[in-house]
């Protein structure tokens, strides 16, 4: 099976949120008071999300990304991993965390199917990482990259939200990590996501980012695969590690979009800033499956040809990207 929506696209990735809550706060994430907490009714049961991810990879999809909030703050994660791991037919069974918990975690996500970790990273000084993330121990994730390498992880994807006057003074520190690791380091532009005035301030484009790169090594273009994410990538030549640059703002790579996303309170989008989304609870309470795949073809059938974050800023009303998993 698969599913193909009305541009041609054919969608096999599944993002699933699995919690808002999160053990950090960061500051382009979501507000210093963090947001409401959905209620534990409101969030969707293990049993519900393999459900759900039962039938979308019946209907076609073959990578899930277990994401959050903080995915390694849910109780019973590991557990529910590997139930995810053991579903026929799917390809790829990867997750994004703060790395917060990785140390403890990480021997237990490789025995669960966990196949790769894409790690959240922006500052590689402490007090810069403290504040971004307003009060995260830098060594605790460092730690846990290390640990998470040792059970026998390939490569990790860090990503990097950059900011100007904030951490973009560390794009090149972040570039020359790939000379010593295998590390895929990903720059993300900074989306106005909460609805922030100054944003046009702190978003560096990805050209200018690449630029500054440039500058100092000499680069290479690096590929991307069918399942792959956003980001455009490439290496600083002779590099173990590889780079890329997601342009959530300025750059066009929705068209060859292949995502789908739950949210943790079980509301199904086809596209990061689709508004309300369709909330899959009804069709999940009648215990049908055949519904359940259904809905998640209507879904994709449905999915925008393209984002609405445009130069203005974003057309939706602001959202914490906790709420949907980034
Ligand atoms: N606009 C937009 N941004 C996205 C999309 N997917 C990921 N991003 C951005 O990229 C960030 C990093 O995403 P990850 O969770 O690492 O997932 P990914 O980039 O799909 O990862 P891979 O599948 O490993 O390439 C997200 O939090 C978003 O900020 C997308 O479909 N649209
Ligand atoms: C919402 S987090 C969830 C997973 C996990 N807590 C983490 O931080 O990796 C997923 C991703 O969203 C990204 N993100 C959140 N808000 C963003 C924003 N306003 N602009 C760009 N990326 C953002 C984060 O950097 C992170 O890589
Ligand atoms: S980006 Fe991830 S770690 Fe940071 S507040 Fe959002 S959910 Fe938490
Ligand atoms: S903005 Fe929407 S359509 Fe574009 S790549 Fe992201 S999820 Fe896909």
């Amino acid at each position: 099976m698969s599913l193909i929506d009305t541009y041609g696209r054919r969608i096999n990735y599944l993002r699933l949120s699995v919690t808002d809550r999160c053990n950090l706060r960061c500051s382009y994430c979501m507000p210093e008071e963090g947001v409401e907490k959905l209620g534990h009714c409101d969030v969707l049961s293990y049993e519900d999300l393999l459900r759900i991810s039962a039938e979308a990879v019946a209907a076609g999809i073959e990578k899930i990304r277990v994401t959050g909030g903080e995915p390694l703050v849910r109780k019973g994660i590991l557990d529910f991993l590997a139930r995810i791991a053991a579903l026929p037919g799917l390809k790829e069974l990867v997750l994004t965390t703060n790395g917060l918990l990785l140390k403890e975690m990480a021997q237990g996500l490789k025995d669960a199917g966990v196949q790769r970790l894409n790690i959240s990273l922006d500052s590689l000084k402490p007090e810069t990482f403290a504040a971004i993330t307003r009060g995260g121990e830098l060594q605790r994730v460092l730690d846990g990259i290390d640990e998470a390498e040792r059970v026998g992880f390939p490569p990790h994807k860090i990503n990097v939200v950059v900011m100007r006057g904030v951490n973009d003074d560390e794009i090149l520190d972040f570039a020359e990590l790939t000379l010593k690791r295998p590390y895929a380091v990903r720059f993300i532009e900074y989306m106005p996501t909460c609805g922030d005035a100054d944003w046009r301030d702190l978003t560096v484009p990805g050209a200018e980012i690449r630029e500054r790169i440039a500058q100092r090594y000499t680069i290479e273009e690096g590929g991307s695969t069918e399942r792959s994410g956003p980001a455009r990538n490439f290496r600083i030549k002779g590099a173990p590690g590889s780079l890329g640059i997601i342009t959530a703002m300025t750059g066009h790579f929705c068209e060859g979009c292949n995502r789908l996303r739950v949210t943790a309170a079980g509301v199904a989008k086809g596209c990061l800033f689709s508004g309300s989304g369709v909330d899959l609870k009804p069709v999940l309470a009648t215990g049908d499956p055949e519904l359940l795949r259904q809905e998640i073809q209507r879904i994709v059938a449905a999915k925008p040809g393209r984002h609405e974050v445009t130069d203005e800023g974003v057309e939706t009303k602001p959202f914490a990207m906790s709420r949907v998993g980034g």
